[in-house]
């Protein structure tokens, strides 16, 4: 088979990129592992026409290009339930509070509001399109995020509080990170404060009909572009085209646009092989370990007691939970994130185990009553053989100044998409709309002008 571009992975990304690559008139396959496409999206079916999701779901002010994308499909947000006292779990104490920020005391709320704010300022020197010229970016690439916590916070408590937020942000810990990684990702989100805030902030908004719907709605306008249940194996190159070798397919083209995430970029084979730089790249890029449980009860009965259902935890597995009801109110349904070192833990469990760890939790912020849900639901997508873990790939100290500069670096006629590659919101699904925009762009300029890179 033949066409003018291929696009690999039918995640948000790529179904955006496909979709640009359409209207200005491309002949297009993209090619899909997966039997679905939604990739880190995944709606679940909880029954009367309803859905609960799995993967990727909140969204806020300032992620302008997957609300347009889903304004454009006809998908609609609806506030996150936050109404009612929130729950704090902090060395070995569990406060009740509501308002912006949890009370923790006022040597170590002053702690945690001060690195805040340094964290927010220093992200603001660091360019997200090229985090690596950052005028300190040795500095703050040669270290953990951490290492510069332990340096510049005295309380404890503020310092447990960062990590409780950092894992709940980007579902890993702050001693195997960048700092320069996090600043980066700080800045493409705005500000730290944004990116934790569920009011005014990355977890204001769902969307109705869940996420995945947007991907649904994209491939709905594409079906005889989609070829689905085909993992992409080999892409082989020459001065002329390109030919994509997938399970029981095999596509010819001018480019292709690779669109997963790093960890499954990895096993692709490329042939010339990649340059040593994105080589590099790749095989030092892990991805975040996030299991999401969705406990589904016949109603939200903590509302009743004034509990909104959001809850932060130190002490896990669960480490933060939300009321994930739908907009309706009806049925119930509890979200509990396990991320980071509770994550790996978990997942060493049986899965009966760790699904009663986590009702355990549930139960100990909301009563018994919650360890009879109707029914549970679980994304294991460090367990996913095309996603390899999530929420994001992140960046370990060194990367971004030794390797950064390939990130995005066309191969020949291979560009690059995906969430990981995106110079704002990177990690989300804005970032996953805005990287597939830029790696379409790139495509129809290299077409316009017969450039080979
Ligand atoms: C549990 C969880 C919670 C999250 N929470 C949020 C949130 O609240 N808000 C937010 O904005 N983001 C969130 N995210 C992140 C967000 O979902 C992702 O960043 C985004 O969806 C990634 O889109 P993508 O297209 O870049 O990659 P993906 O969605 O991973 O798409 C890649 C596609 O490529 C396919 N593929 C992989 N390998 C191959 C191959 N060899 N051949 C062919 N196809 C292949 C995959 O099957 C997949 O369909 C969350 C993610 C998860 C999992």
């Amino acid at each position: 088979m033949k066409t003018d571009v291929v696009v690999v992975g039918a995640g948000l990304s790529g179904l955006v990129a496909a979709r640009r690559l359409l209207q200005a008139g491309q002949g297009v396959c993209v090619v899909e592992a997966r039997d679905r496409v939604g990739g880190r999206t995944l709606n679940a079916d909880i029954g009367d026409g309803q859905v609960v999701e799995i993967g990727g779901q909140f969204t806020g002010p300032g992620q302008d290009a997957i609300q347009r994308v889903a304004g454009e499909v006809g998908v609609a947000t609806f506030a996150t339930h936050t109404s009612g006292t929130h729950l704090m779990e902090l060395r070995g104490r569990t406060r009740r509070w509501s308002g912006a920020n949890p009370r923790i005391g006022p040597a170590a709320s002053l702690s945690y509001l001060r690195a805040q704010r340094e964290l927010d300022r220093m992200a603001r020197e660091v360019d997200p399109r090229t985090p690596w010229q950052a005028a300190r970016a040795a500095d703050w690439d040669g270290t953990t995020l951490d290492a510069w916590m332990r340096q510049r916070m005295r309380s404890e408590s503020a310092r447990t509080l960062l990590t409780m937020a950092v894992r709940a942000v980007w579902s890993i810990e702050p001693d195997e990170v960048s700092l320069l990684h996090i600043l980066t990702c700080i800045n493409a989100g705005h500000s730290l404060e944004r990116l934790v805030r569920t009011r005014d902030g990355a977890q204001q908004d769902r969307f109705v009909g869940g996420s995945q719907r947007i991907a649904e709605e994209l491939a709905r306008t594409m079906p005889d572009q989609l070829r689905l249940g085909h993992p992409v194996r080999r892409i082989v190159q020459d001065g002329h085209h390109v030919v994509v070798r997938a399970d029981r397919l095999e596509v010819q083209a001018d480019r292709v646009i690779v669109a997963v995430p790093p960890m499954v970029c990895r096993d692709i084979e490329f042939e010339p092989a990649m340059p040593v730089g994105r080589q590099q790249l790749l095989a030092r890029t892990p991805q975040g370990t996030t299991l999401k449980y969705l406990a589904v009860y016949d109603e939200p009965y903590w509302r009743a007691a004034g509990l909104s259902g959001q809850v932060a935890s130190d002490r896990g597995p669960v480490g933060a939970a939300f009321d994930n009801s739908p907009p309706g109110g009806r049925p119930g349904i509890l979200l509990g994130f396990v991320v980071g070192r509770h994550a790996r833990s978990l997942l060493t469990l049986p899965v009966a185990e760790r699904e009663q760890q986590v009702l355990d939790c549930f139960a100990r912020w909301f009563g018994d009553r919650a360890l009879s849900p109707r029914e549970v639901l679980v994304g294991s997508w460090t367990e996913e053989v095309w996603t390899k873990g999530c929420y994001a790939g992140f960046h370990p100290p060194g990367l971004w100044t030794s390797f950064g500069a390939c990130l995005r670096q066309p191969h020949g006629r291979v560009h690059w998409a995906g969430s990981e590659t995106a110079t704002r919101w990177i990690g989300f699904m804005d970032g996953a709309v805005t990287a597939g925009e830029r790696a379409a762009d790139e495509v129809l300029t290299c077409q316009a002008q017969g450039v080979l890179r």
